[in-house]
């Protein structure tokens, strides 16, 4: 029999019933006893449902009231010097995950402290917090270590449940030199934590555990040979000291493991593919397992909504069970569930207005079932109903009017050559661009949003409830643009912005004026610690259902004789940051989008609008996680973009703009974009950022951010001055810009203003200079 299993699930609750008790904790609203019996209770809740649903291998010990990867540094003794302090271990967690500031009482000292850096997940949009390690660090395992104390709660309850943990080596691999430590390799700290693993282990043993799963992520990634040594060295270790008391599962998702099987595959009981993103995989590693190995086949897509494809995973599960036989297979989702949001159950709006949609859809608690009915399926239990059922949808799915658009593929199928680039090299249109727009020397300009009042926010949703009429509202946002442009013009600003009021996120927005796109009221996924987001989704061909900015580009340009700047969304950020459809590829999606904004552009500058920026945030973070997919991408989201762009005249003014500093890698796909003028995030390493151009030349116009708005601090004139003429150092002076590293939406308007007032008095200065 094939077991139906499960490797991780949404930990934040149906409808977001932690992140609520998790931040009324904070607020002090509740103590910390109700704090840990709501955790248990949603816990338990979570365990019951999908052993209900038929689950066979139901993950614990991946519940967490932050981040797994923080629980695991508190598991082990990993805590940072500047936490060592605080004595409540609960303090300590969100301590380092969140920051802590606590005046002094009669018991305790004042504390002070930031939280631990946070990084992205692979290529997920979830943060996990940085493990750090010092080069002595000492390991130690906690009282009760909370993996056995999750496994024995579900035990409690009738619940065998299979213990997952953080492996040793993706644990160290993902850390870092603790603050203020030299950078070491943090691998070399294996030997210490491993005995602390099997210590663990054996705990879990003896709690009556017989799998559990071990999460290695790393080893999808380009690894060094040291890397693998240290896997295969803590495999061994762990197989040696075990001596078969427990079964022990590798998983490694979110791509492809290619060589560094080879790492583990001799010490281990099962290991775990990602057969969504790796399909091809299963052939290479069915005869590389041993007589008694099991495969865990991750069929199901855990990083998506959409409803699998019963018939193929089937296919696929099959394919192993003739290889292996059926107690030597496991059907799993691709990587954990965690990834998706929790039901579909709760869209009640799109079940009403769109029941195809819904039948398209998949969350989590679905997804369980999927897999469940693949096993069943497989084991030749009665699924025909499922299976009929699943088929048809996927049929509608294929064929409706509503994900394909005959008009879009054709145009699609025919874009001309010519339509991928600017008509004219950048000099040329320079050239017409410094006549039309007669800019002084070093321009400022800002890089959009304006800060997002509590007026603002009030209004919107006032209008959204339908308590404010269109035209009241209308009427509101017109007065919040006249009002930025006089601040713009006051500021002497020289490239003015309509300042984004009428935007709550700038991909939803256009999500909205675009066919194709719909949206959830409860697919929430984690991004980190207890924040969420609610990705659009993108169902079908993509167009415009007409003109999206012009109206109020337009309006802001007769407020003022400057240029003004129309903003639109790029093309991969409007995929990167929604749940794009997983039925056509990502390249023919990405021009879909990519002429509906070159509509938009056109329409722009036949309205006479000088200068378009088009935003690509996550061109940067959208890059595969392996090398040798890097070209193939940059190729299709660089062409995407200059698709959208490259409709208009020499003279109109194309911008962009990026906020990851950490683009040195990529610098030539940048260079390629073409913009005219590219304004990126620059603030928090103006050294990396500048460096590169010590060896590489950039030749169109350029404005590396001169303050850091992600903090209410004013930035001085001295400051700016300072930065500026580093910049001047490298950049020549007729490209530079001066504009602040990104969108002012979530600032105030006291700090917004006076940062400003320094920032164009710092483009004074220097213009002085350079005609002196
Ligand atoms: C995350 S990038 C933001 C760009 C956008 N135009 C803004 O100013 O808010
Ligand atoms: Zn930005």
């Amino acid at each position: 029999m094939v077991i139906a299993s499960n490797l991780g699930f949404p930990v934040v609750g149906s409808q977001r019933e932690l992140k609520k008790l998790v931040e009324s904790f904070w607020s002090g609203k509740i103590n910390e006893q109700s704090l840990r019996d709501g955790y248990s209770k949603i816990q338990q809740a979570h365990w019951v449902l999908q052993q209900e649903k038929g689950l066979q291998h139901i993950p614990s010990g991946e519940f967490t009231l932050y981040d797994r990867v923080l629980d695991t540094a508190q598991q082990f003794g990993a805590i940072p010097k500047r936490y060592q302090d605080i004595a409540n271990p609960l303090d300590q967690f969100f301590a380092m995950g969140r920051g802590l500031q606590r005046a002094a009482t009669e018991s305790s000292a004042k504390v002070d402290v930031p939280s631990m850096e946070m990084k992205k997940w692979f290529d997920t949009n979830y943060h996990f917090i940085v493990p750090e390690f010092e080069q002595d660090q000492s390991f130690q395992l906690e009282q009760a270590p909370r993996v056995v104390e999750q496994f024995k709660a579900a035990k409690a309850l009738n619940i065998h449940t299979r213990p997952v943990l953080v492996g040793p080596v993706s644990f160290l691999y993902l850390g870092k030199a603790a603050k203020g430590v030299e950078e070491f390799d943090t691998l070399s700290l294996l030997p210490k934590v491993l005995p602390l693993y099997v210590e663990v282990l054996k705990q879990l043993k003896e709690a009556g555990a017989d799998w559990v799963q071990i999460d290695e992520p790393i080893l999808i990634l380009d690894l060094e040979a040291s890397v693998k040594l240290a896997l295969e060295k803590a495999y061994k270790t762990i197989q040696a000291q075990l001596a078969g008391a427990l079964k022990v599962l590798v998983a490694a998702y979110f791509g492809r493991v290619e060589s560094n099987i080879y790492a583990v595959k001799d010490f281990v009981d099962a290991i775990h593919l990602d057969l969504v993103r790796a399909p091809e995989e299963l052939d290479t590693v069915l005869p590389l397992l041993n007589k008694d190995q099991v495969l865990s086949v991750g069929v199901v897509d855990g990083r998506n909504i959409w409803i699998n494809n019963l018939q193929n995973s089937i296919a696929l599960v099959q394919k192993a069970v003739a290889a292996l036989g059926q107690d030597r297979v496991i059907v799993a989702p691709s990587c954990s569930l965690a990834h998706s949001p929790f039901s579909t159950s709760f869209e009640v709006k799109i079940k009403e207005k769109n029941p195809e949609l819904y039948s398209w859809l998949s969350f989590s608690v679905e997804k369980c079932a999927e897999i469940v009915t693949i096993a069943k399926a497989i084991n030749g239990q009665d699924v025909k109903a499922e299976l009929e059922s699943n088929a048809a949808a996927i049929e509608t799915r294929r064929t409706s009017p509503q994900t394909v658009n005959p008009t879009v593929r054709d145009r699609v199928a025919k874009i001309p050559t010519e339509a991928w680039k600017r008509p004219s090299p950048f000099a040329t249109r320079r050239e017409a661009q410094v006549k039309k727009l007669k800019l002084p020397l070093f321009p400022t300009t800002t890089i959009g949003s304006f800060p997002q009042t509590k007026d603002i926010r009030v209004a919107r949703q006032q209008y959204k409830k339908g308590t404010l009429s269109q035209a009241d509202y209308d009427t509101f946002i017109k007065a919040q643009m006249k009002n930025m442009v006089e601040v713009q013009e006051k500021l002497d600003l020289d490239v003015l912005v309509h300042g984004e009021p009428e935007r709550n996120d700038m991909v939803e927005h256009f999500g909205h004026l675009l066919h194709g796109y719909d949206f959830t009221e409860n697919g929430w996924v984690v991004s980190y610690g207890s924040r969420c987001v609610k990705p659009p989704v993108i169902f079908g061909d993509v167009s415009r259902r007409g003109p999206m900015t012009i109206d109020e580009t337009v309006y802001a340009q007769s407020l003022t004789k400057r240029p003004m700047k129309g903003m639109l969304t790029g093309p991969v950020t409007m995929m990167k940051w929604s749940f794009v459809r997983d039925d056509i590829p990502a390249n023919d999606l990405c021009a879909q989008v990519g002429l509906a904004l070159r509509d938009e552009v056109v329409d722009l500058e036949s309205a006479g609008i000088p200068c378009i920026q088009v935003d690509e945030p996550a061109i940067r973070e959208g890059l595969p996680i392996r090398r040798a997919d890097w070209d193939a991408y940059l190729e299709w989201s660089v062409g995407c973009f200059r698709l959208s762009t490259s409709g208009v005249r020499d003279e109109t003014q194309i911008h962009t703009h990026m906020c990851y500093s950490d683009f040195n890698e990529i610098f030539d796909a940048i260079a390629a974009l073409d913009a005219d003028v590219i304004t990126i995030e620059n603030s928090k390493s103006d050294e990396k950022l500048l460096k590169i151009f010590e060896t590489k030349q950039y030749t169109n116009e350029i404005g590396p951010g001169l303050y850091d708005i992600h903090s209410p601090r004013v930035p001085s004139v001295e400051e700016m001055k300072q930065r500026f003429g580093d910049m001047l150092k490298y950049i020549p002076a007729h490209l530079l810009w001066a504009n602040p590293d990104c969108g002012l939406k979530s600032r105030q308007w006291p700090e917004t203003e006076a940062a400003l007032v320094n920032m164009v008095e710092v483009a004074k200065y220097f213009r002085a200079q350079h005609k002196a």
